[in-house]
C-alpha cells in the first residue's frame, strides 16, 4: 500500500490481507527456518541471487511487515527489528565504529547505553565524550579526526533535556559523520529525526511503540544502503533479532500509537502543571512546560511534549523512596510508555550503573523521580500523587 498519513500507515503499512487468505490480522510466522524447494534454490538464496526466506535470524515475514511499517512511520527507506532496544543500540554503534574511533554523545543517555559505551571504550578502545550539543562552535571543536558517530537521545533519559537535531545534523554533514538518534521518549508520532536531517533513528520498541508492557524489542530506520550493511553485519552476526510473536504484538500495539500518545501528552501536561504548584516539589522537567528551559526547541522539533515528566522532590533519597512507597495506583517500576502510570528513581534504578560523578554531570540527583504518565484518568493519577505528597 502507498504511504499515506501517519495515522493510516500505523494501521495498514506493511500488511495486505489479500496475500494472507483475507486474514485481517497478520499471521505469525513462528518458524526458525524455511524449506528450499531444491538444493539449488538454497544455494541461490544464500548467494543473494534469489529473493526468499532462509532462516528467521536473517529475516522473517512477520518481522518484515513491522520493519516496513516503522520505516514508513519514521519516513525512512529501510527498517530493522531487534530483540531489544539495547540490541539495536549495540548493533548500530558497533557496526559504525572500529578500534580507535570516537563517538560524540549527547550529555546524557540511558543507563545501559552508558554501560555499553564504557564497555566499548575499555575493551575495544572506541572512545566517547558526552556533550551538551547546545552551541555550534563547541560541537565543531568536540569533533575529532577519529569521530565516526554522533549519538543523541532527545529528550534525554531521564532529565528530559533536548538537542537541536537539525542543527547537529547540519554540522555533522560538514564532517560527513552519521547522526544516530534514540527516539524512544518521543516515538515517531511526536518527533521524526530523519526528517530533521539525521541518519539513523532507533527505538526501544519496548516503550511507546508497544504501549502495553508486554514486549522487549528494538527498531531502527535509515537509508537503504546503510541499514542493509548493518543487517548483513552486526544484526546478523551478533544476532540480537526480534521474534515473530513480538513483531506481531508490536504491529498490534503500533495501530493505536497516535491515540495513545495524544492521551499520554494530555495527561502529562495537566500533571506537570499540578506538580509545579505543589509545595513538596522542587523542580519539574517537562518539555511541554512554558518554564522548561528548552520549551521553544520542544515546540520547534516535537509535535507534542510526550508522556514523561521528571521532577525533584524536596528532601533526599529517603523522602523520594517514602513518596514512591506511599503511592497506591501508580506502580513503582522501570520502563515507560505503558497504559499504566509508572514511577522510578533513576539514581538507584535506571541509572544506578552510572557512577555518581557522571550522574551528577547528567543532572540526575538523589531527589529526581521519573514519571511515565499512563492512560488512566488524570484526576486519579493526581489524587494518588497528592495523597502521597501530603503524607510526607
Ligand atoms: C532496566 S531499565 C528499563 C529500561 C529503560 N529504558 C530502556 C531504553 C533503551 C533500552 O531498551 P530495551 O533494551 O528495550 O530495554 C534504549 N534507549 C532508551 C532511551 C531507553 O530508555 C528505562 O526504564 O529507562
Amino acid at each position: 500500500m502507498d504511504t499515506k498519513r501517519f495515522e493510516t500507515d500505523v494501521i495498514h503499512k506493511g500488511y495486505n490481507a489479500e496475500q494472507h487468505n483475507g486474514s485481517l490480522a497478520p499471521p505469525i510466522f513462528q518458524t526458525s527456518t524455511f524449506v528450499f524447494d531444491s538444493a539449488e534454490t538454497g544455494a541461490a538464496r544464500f548467494a543473494g541471487e534469489q529473493e526468499g526466506y532462509i532462516y528467521s535470524r536473517l529475516s522473517n515475514p512477520t518481522v518484515a511487515m513491522l520493519e516496513e511499517r516503522i520505516a514508513a512511520m519514521e519516513k525512512g527507506e529501510k527498517g530493522l527489528a531487534f530483540g531489544s532496544g539495547m540490541a539495536a543500540v549495540s548493533a548500530i554503534l558497533l557496526g559504525l565504529t572500529r578500534t580507535g574511533d570516537h563517538i560524540l554523545c549527547s550529555e546524557g543517555v540511558y543507563g545501559c547505553t552508558f554501560g555499553l559505551l564504557q564497555l566499548m571504550e575499555e575493551k575495544y578502545h572506541i572512545t566517547h565524550n558526552f556533550h551538551s550539543m547546545n552551541d555550534e562552535e563547541s560541537i565543531r571543536s568536540a569533533i575529532t579526526d577519529h569521530t565516526t558517530v554522533i549519538y543523541i537521545e532527545s529528550p534525554i533519559n531521564p532529565t528530559m533535556k533536548l538537542v537541536d537535531l537539525s542543527m547537529v545534523a547540519r554540522i555533522a554533514k560538514e564532517f560527513n559523520i552519521p547522526v544516530v538518534v534514540d527516539n524512544t521518549f518521543s516515538s515517531p508520532y511526536l518527533q521524526r529525526p530523519l526528517d530533521l536531517g539525521c541518519d539513523i533513528v532507533l527505538h526501544s520498541a519496548t516503550k511507546y511503540l508497544c504501549g502495553h508492557g508486554d514486549v522487549i524489542g528494538g527498531l531502527a530506520v535509515g537509508k537503504q544502503e546503510l541499514m542493509s550493511h548493518l543487517a548483513m553485519t552486526t544484526q546478523k552476526d551478533i544476532g540480537g533479532v526480534m521474534s515473530p510473536f513480538d513483531a506481531w504484538l508490536l504491529l498490534r500495539g503500533i495501530k493505536t500509537l497516535p491515540v495513545r500518545m495524544d492521551r499520554h501528552c494530555e495527561n502529562a501536561k495537566k500533571l506537570a502543571d499540578l506538580l509545579k504548584k505543589h509545595p513538596s516539589i522542587n523542580r519539574v522537567l517537562y518539555p511541554g512546560d512554558p518554564d522548561f528551559p528548552q520549551y521553544e526547541l520542544a515546540n520547534k522539533q516535537m509535535l507534542n511534549a510526550g508522556g514523561l515528566i521528571s521532577f525533584e522532590i524536596k528532601g533526599d533519597k529517603a523522602i523520594a523512596q517514602k513518596f514512591m512507597n506511599h503511592l497506591e495506583l501508580i506502580k513503582i517500576a522501570v520502563s515507560l510508555g505503558d497504559a499504566e502510570t509508572l514511577i522510578q528513581h533513576p539514581a538507584t534504578m535506571t541509572h544506578a550503573v552510572v557512577p555518581e560523578e557522571n550522574r551528577i554531570q547528567m543532572g540526575i540527583s538523589d531527589q529526581l523521580l521519573r514519571l511515565s504518565v499512563g492512560l488512566e484518568a488524570w484526576e486519579d493519577i493526581w489524587d494518588d500523587i497528592k495523597q502521597s505528597l501530603d503524607s510526607l
